[in-house]
């Protein structure tokens, strides 16, 4: 059973920017999946994640480390939320003299529990062996070439883990360049996530994803046989939970701009036996139609939803919009914040969001969520839509964990504390351990807030 958290006040962004970069770089304490109950049942796939951890803590013993099994729970409210948590750290890690040196997606990945792919290489030091036991570095400023073969200096560089090097120098960074797979095999990872067998469930039946992420889904609350729009779907992590939540019944437009990003959305969609979603590589920008002359327009049939966008005004009973954002709330990001790229959002989630407020139907729902922290592209994005347009109430965006009325941050400047205790933004936490200690706090950065269109 889960302990419940106390009532949690959070950091904004702007109130300390020094804790949020220290917040980025740590790994939540919990990897959370979102079993699919369209194919099985999340006691099941419990089932299949203990037995896993067991065999996992078993191996680890054999080979000298005596581990506690980390501990599994299934979420009391989202029975779909299954999250399990990290190995024991309590001691440091070795150092080993072979180092691998990886980018710092790779590194983020291995702190992650994943294991060291081959592109994720940038270089070795001299000598190293396959075989050899080598500690993994990401490379956190940037600044080796693949190839490389010096020590970084320590302000340089982040140790993310132990493993085994599975390939030689020549394998990893062969001149066609097209080497695959694993080369270093991690078997100790600084963050103590365990990592997982690849095969470890049936495709379909399960997808990691963040809690909030569930959160948000929740949070749209689709009914069956409703008409969804999903403006901004791919991969689809959001688009098939609200599949799951409609017992496939009714229909969802998922829509994307990026056409790669499109056709990994259909594919999830088929492995989770998601039925009731069409996907379309289109601009949501555009997704409004221009006015036609009357009578000639059948858009409250399926068949005007299934030729695809752009769709006629007051179309849809909830929409997403899940915006293109910073993604300053993903966690663990070695990457440094580039304000410039931060800046360029919010005029881009403000014309998404004109749109979707055309395409809601009178009474309908928008969720406008973020995996970011910034103000600007949260709070900002809330009470620009409350001054622009009338149409909308703002509406607690509930299921609620995290409160934000009680985070005095720069944000209560920007909206009521009427209106911040409607919205829901997941950030870093400044509680005690124990409760950044709990999965609901140890999360990603996410905003969401709720509108509906008066009728
Ligand atoms: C935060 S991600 C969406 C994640 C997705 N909702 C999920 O849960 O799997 C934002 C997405 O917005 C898409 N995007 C960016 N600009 C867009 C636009 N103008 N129209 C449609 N999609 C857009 C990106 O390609 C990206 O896939």
């Amino acid at each position: 059973m889960l302990p419940a958290p106390s009532e949690n006040r959070g950091l904004s962004f702007e109130d300390d920017f020094s804790k949020l970069l220290v917040w980025r770089r740590r790994t939540p304490k919990f990897t959370t999946f979102r079993v699919n109950s369209l194919t099985t049942n999340p006691v099941h796939f419990l089932e299949i994640l203990k037995q896993s951890l067991a065999k996992l803590a078993e191996d680890r013993s054999q080979a000298g480390t005596i581990s506690a099994i980390p501990p599994v729970w299934q979420h009391p409210k989202f029975p779909e939320a299954v999250a399990f948590g990290c190995w024991d750290r309590s001691e440091d890690l070795p150092r080993h003299d072979s180092e691998v040196i990886v980018d710092r997606a790779c590194g983020a990945a291995v702190l992650r529990g994943a294991h060291v792919f081959v592109p994720g290489v940038i270089g070795l030091l001299p000598g190293a062996r396959e075989g050899d036991i080598v500690s993994i570095y990401a490379d956190i400023c940037g600044v080796s070439k693949r190839g490389w073969t010096q020590k970084l200096n320590e302000k340089s560089r982040m140790f993310v883990g132990n493993g085994v090097l599975l390939m030689d120098r020549k394998q990893i960074f062969c001149e066609n360049g097209f080497s695959r797979g694993i080369a270093v095999l991690v078997t100790d990872n600084e963050s103590g996530c365990p990592s997982l067998p690849e095969n470890l469930f049936e495709p379909g039946m399960a997808i990691m994803q963040n809690l909030p992420s569930i959160v948000c889904g929740r949070v749209v609350d689709p009914q069956p046989g409703e008409i969804i729009l999903d403006m901004c779907a791919a991969p689809g992590n959001k688009t098939t939970h609200l599949s799951a939540l409609m017992n496939n019944e009714g229909a969802i437009i998922a829509l994307d701009r990026s056409a790669s990003r499109i056709s990994k959305l259909r594919q999830v969609c088929l492995e989770m036996s998601v039925r009731n979603v069409a996907a379309f590589v289109f601009d949501s920008v555009k997704a409004v139609k221009i006015e036609q002359a009357s009578g000639s327009d059948d858009d409250c049939n399926h068949s005007s939803l299934e030729r695809g966008p752009p769709f006629s005004p007051c179309l849809f009973d909830r929409i997403l919009l899940d915006a293109p954002c910073s993604g300053l709330g993903q966690r663990p990001k070695l990457e440094e914040i580039d304000m410039k790229h931060v800046a360029s959002f919010p005029p881009l989630q403000k014309k998404l969001f004109k749109t979707a407020v055309s395409l809601l139907k009178p009474g309908g729902i928008l969720v406008y969520s973020t995996c970011t922290v910034t103000v600007e592209e949260n709070e900002g994005v809330v009470r620009w839509a409350l001054d622009h347009f009338s149409s909308l109430t703002l509406l607690p965006a509930e299921p609620r964990f995290f409160n934000s009325a009680l985070n005095k941050s720069a944000s209560s400047n920007i909206l009521s504390s009427t209106e911040l205790s409607c919205i829901q933004k997941f950030v870093p936490s400044v509680d005690t351990d124990e409760e950044n200690n709990h999965c609901e706090r140890d999360t990603i950065g996410f905003f969401i807030a709720r509108f509906q269109k008066q009728t």
